[in-house]
């Protein structure tokens, strides 16, 4: 990998043009632009890479990218296609130190890998839907650049609250973009969604300035652990920047349908008061419940950001930390709560990454 990782632009434009000379059927089922498809492929294996040596964390990793792809159309038959094509691309590219050794080790690797992805999407199978079709039922523009949606799934969606999804509009085919249920669960089955229209973001704008209702987007299956513990009663600390107030409020609506009294403190962090677009909901919720307390944190020209915020109350050593926001603040909460003495193991936000590929 670190033969490969400084290249990896051009291991993955090899790839693919490799797989899709060798097996054009397969072209079909990739985006007609493939800009921010390429290097997912790269990520996902840097990824199993660095988890090689925890069995838990890489399996649920690649269960999930498993049943992930089932909404591509993948199928098992696809994955050796795909294995060849990687290992032709990743020797040519790390060529001074392949060999036969080298090769042995990478077909294992990548068959016991793609086994755990087809055995997980095949259990998949049994229980629910490669996809979801949803039908816009509303669209509220909050600010001039932030919309939220709510959609009506055509068979019922079960997730947690804090955990997200992956969206595909009409507009842009194949191309999908995760985004945070902004509720919890609902007896009416409708799930709610914050966007923010992003510069070049072609879903969040299509999202925002195009979506109406009786559209219908597609849904794929829920992910994402970061979610209440309903075992423990201790206080939740919530920092959520920007659209990434939406999983904070349905944890809080989450809280407050299991009936705990456990404090939750929320900090919301924005840009300026204009971009608080969701702040009159989160002080209906903290007027309905004692135990939540909501803070608003507006950037002064940069002095104070979100992170800093928390610093000046507290203690927090007996509460479980969620952050969630734009991937840089993401980065600095979590440098900021380690300092502030919350263990990582009680830190919980998704990943950067996958944020990174997320829009809005
Ligand atoms: N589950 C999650 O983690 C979710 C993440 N998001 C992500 O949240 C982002 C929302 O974007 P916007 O609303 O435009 O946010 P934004 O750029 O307006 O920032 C929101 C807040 O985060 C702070 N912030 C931004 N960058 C920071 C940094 N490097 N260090 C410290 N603080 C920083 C800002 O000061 C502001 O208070 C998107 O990137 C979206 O993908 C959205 C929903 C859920």
């Amino acid at each position: 990998m670190s033969e490969v990782a400084p290249v990896a632009d051009k291991v993955t434009s090899y790839f693919y043009a490799l797989l899709f000379v060798r097996h054009p059927d397969l072209r079909s089922l990739f985006p007609a632009a493939m800009d921010t498809q390429r290097d997912r492929l790269l990520k996902a294996l840097l990824t199993a890479a660095e988890h090689i040596d925890n069995t838990p964390v890489l399996v649920d990793y690649l269960q999930n990218l498993g049943r992930g792809h089932r909404k591509y159309g993948t199928r098992a038959e696809h994955y050796p296609a795909v294995g060849e094509c990687l290992i032709g691309a990743l020797s040519k590219y790390a060529s001074s130190v392949w060999d036969g050794e080298t090769e042995a080790a990478w077909v294992r690797a990548y068959t016991t890998i793609s086994q755990v992805m087809i055995d997980a999407a095949a259990a998949d199978e049994l229980r629910a839907p490669a996809w979801w079709y949803a039908e816009v039922v509303s669209h509220e523009l909050r600010t001039s650049d932030v919309a939220v949606l709510t959609v009506r799934p055509d068979q019922p969606y079960p997730f947690l609250a804090g955990q997200y999804t992956s969206l595909e509009t009409p507009w842009w085919p194949r191309i999908w973009r995760h985004y945070s249920f902004a509720s919890a669960p609902r007896s009416d089955g409708l799930l709610t969604f914050h966007v923010k229209a992003v510069p070049a973001g072609w879903v969040s704008n299509a999202l925002v300035h195009r979506a109406r209702p009786g559209d219908i987007i597609r849904l794929g299956p829920p992910a994402g652990s970061m979610t209440v513990d309903h075992t423990t009663d201790s206080g939740l600390l919530c920092v959520g920047g920007g659209t990434g107030i939406a999983p904070i409020k349905a944890m809080v609506e989450d809280v407050a349908e299991h009936g705990e009294r456990r404090p939750v403190e929320v900090f919301y962090g924005a840009r300026s008061n204009h971009d608080l677009y969701d702040i009159d909901t989160m002080l209906r919720l903290q007027q309905a419940h004692p135990w939540l307390e909501v803070r608003p944190v507006v950037d002064r020209h940069g002095l104070l950001q979100l992170p800093d915020a928390i610093r000046e109350y507290g203690p927090w050593n007996e509460y479980d930390a969620y952050v969630s926001g734009p991937p840089g603040m993401i980065r600095s909460g979590v440098d900021a709560l380690r300092d502030i003495g919350i263990p990582s193991d009680r830190i919980r936000h998704d990943s950067v990454e996958e944020l990174v590929a997320a829009e809005g």
